[in-house]
Order: C-alpha cells, then structure tokens, then sequence
C-alpha cells in the first residue's frame, strides 16, 4: 500500500515509528507536511498540491494534526477524502474530538461516565457556577490548554472564583470540572484502534502534582483494565468516531471517568511503558480496513 503520515515534522517519534513499522510490513510510508498541501478546492478532480506537484494517489492516510492547526489540518484531510482515499481518522471526526465541549456534551449523551463539569463564556454568577459542579475543590481548565498547561486546582470556592476571573479577563474560555481525588494524580492512557484497547498505561504526576501528564514530569507504567475501564474507553472512542484514538481516564470511586478523547496519541510513553509495537498494530490494522473510495462518517454530532 501508499501510505501518507500528514506530518508538520518528520523527525517526531510517532511519525518515525509509523514510517519505520509501514516499510517494515512492506508498504510505501511517505511523510507530507500538512501545512504545506494546497489544493484547487474547486476542481471537479480533486487533487493536493505539494511543492509544485500533484500529490500520487495514496490508499491510506494518518493525519497526525496538532491542536494548534486543526482547522487548516482538517480541510487538508477533507480534501484526501474527497479524492476516495481512506483516513484513520475521518476529519469530522477529527474535529469533533478536538473541541472540549462538543466532545463532553456528545460523551454525556451517551452516558459516558466523566467528571461533572460545567462550562462557561462570561458567567454574571460564578459562585453558581461552582457550586453547580458541587462546590470547591474544583479543577478549572483552559479550552485550549494541551500538556497539561492551563489546568489548575483550586482549593476553595475563593480561589476558585479569582481564578475564573483572570481567566474571564484574558477572554479565556473555561471549563470548571469537579475534582477527582481519589484518583491520586494519576490517569489511565487507553489507546483504542479498531473499537479495541491494545494498549494502556497509567501515568502517576510527580509528588504534590495533580496533574499527571508526562510533559508535567509524570511517569509512566503498565496497568491492568478492568472490564469497566476497557469498556468505557472502547464507547469514547465510538462516540467520537474515531478509529485511532487515546482515551484518557480518570479512576473514581463511582468507576471510570473520561476527560478528553485525543485522535493524534503519541506512541512513545505508550510504546516505551507496554513494550509494544504499537506502530506496527496500526499499521496492520490499516492494511486490513483501507478500502478505497469508502470513507464513511461513522459517529454524530
Ligand atoms: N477533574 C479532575 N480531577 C482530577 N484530576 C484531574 C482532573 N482534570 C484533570 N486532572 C489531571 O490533570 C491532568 C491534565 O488535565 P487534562 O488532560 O484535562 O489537560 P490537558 O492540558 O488537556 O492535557 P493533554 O496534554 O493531555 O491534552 C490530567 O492528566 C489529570 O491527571
Ligand atoms: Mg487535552
Ligand atoms: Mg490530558
């Protein structure tokens, strides 16, 4: 197969890892900067440019698209779609699980177990606000933070309300979540391909974090799911239509609770902690699915 890792950089762990696994299995992986396609989005032919060129036909694609370009990443898949070649993860899809708040309302329809949270543009009352999550402590998070940055804890319903305020004078968007202490600084890293976890790990943040992400300087181990947790992570997954995803859980005593649902997981601390080939069981995976011309929008709203 022609394979496309729509990458901004080919040096990365995870596009590498992709690249070195397709050629290992015998396909061709080439490696696309996604913010250098450009295409005549007009064209009865629809075809991608690239330095000059019309890209060849590839049979698969995995967008590997950053937070930060998503609206210009997607188009660029949208358009691989529309010339009939398959994406591991569809672009809607793609774009569903981005936004915070879409993701969390379409996850609690389904009755996805997650943190209560509430979210808010300018509220006139925020002490309601908080105490419609149940009150302090409460975890507040900025709508666009990544890395674990712009997560903040507060104490009580004081420092709450001031930090919401700052937030609300940096015409932030915020989200303000009940806080998960049982879960004792950890999360759980599920890594769902196909409706199936093939591999999870439980990452543990430094002493006094509660944060537990490893850019945060978590570390990162195996864990054993339970039925709950497994199941939990496979329905995330389907909700948001993705067939590559990593679904990130909180341990609570009322049982497992999703907080975000992420369509470019890295493959390093997932590789490095399970020992896997991860790449490889991607690949594959794509290998058995990708039929062309048949990109079909699995998931709603
Ligand atoms: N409601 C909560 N209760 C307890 N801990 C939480 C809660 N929300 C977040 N955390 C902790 O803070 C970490 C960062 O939060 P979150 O994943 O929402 O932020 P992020 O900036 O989107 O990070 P990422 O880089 O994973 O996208 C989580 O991994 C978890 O350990
Ligand atoms: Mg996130
Ligand atoms: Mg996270």
């Amino acid at each position: 197969m022609k394979i496309a890792v729509l990458s901004r950089n080919s040096g990365l762990y995870s596009t590498r890892r992709f690249v070195e696994a397709g050629e290992k299995l015998g396909h061709q992986v080439d490696v696309i900067d996604t913010m250098h396609c450009y295409m005549d989005v007009t064209s009865s032919r629809p075809s991608v440019r690239y330095k000059g060129k019309a890209l060849p036909r590839y049979d698969a694609i995995i967008p590997r698209i950053g937070a930060s370009v998503t609206f210009y990443g997607t188009s660029v898949v949208r358009q691989f779609e529309m010339m009939g070649t398959y994406s591991i993860n569809e672009s809607v899809a793609i774009s569903r699980s981005r936004d915070k708040l879409r993701s969390l309302q379409l996850l609690s329809r389904k009755g996805i177990g997650m943190p209560r949270t509430g979210f808010a543009n300018h509220p006139d009352r925020i002490d309601d606000l908080i105490k419609n999550v149940g009150g302090a402590p409460v975890v507040i998070k900025l709508l666009e933070g990544t890395q674990g940055i712009g997560v903040v804890l507060a104490d009580t319903a004081k420092a709450a309300e001031s930090i919401i305020e700052a937030f609300m004078g940096l015409k932030a968007s915020i989200l303000v979540q009940e806080y998960i202490e049982e879960a004792g600084g950890a999360d759980i890293r599920c890594l769902v391909v196909g409706g199936k976890v093939i591999a999870a790990m439980k990452r543990q943040g430094g002493p006094g974090e509660f944060r537990s992400n490893l850019h945060r300087g978590g570390s990162a181990s195996l864990v054993r799911l339970s039925p709950a947790e497994r199941k939990t992570a496979v329905d995330a997954a389907k909700t948001m239509g993705l067939n590559m995803c990593g679904v990130d859980i909180l341990r609570s005593k009322s049982g497992p609770m999703v907080m975000e649902v992420n369509s470019s997981p890295g493959l390093e601390g997932i590789e490095t902690a399970t020992g896997k080939d991860i790449a490889s069981m991607i690949i594959d995976f794509i290998a058995t699915t990708a039929t062309p011309n048949k990109t079909k929008t699995i998931g709603k709203g």
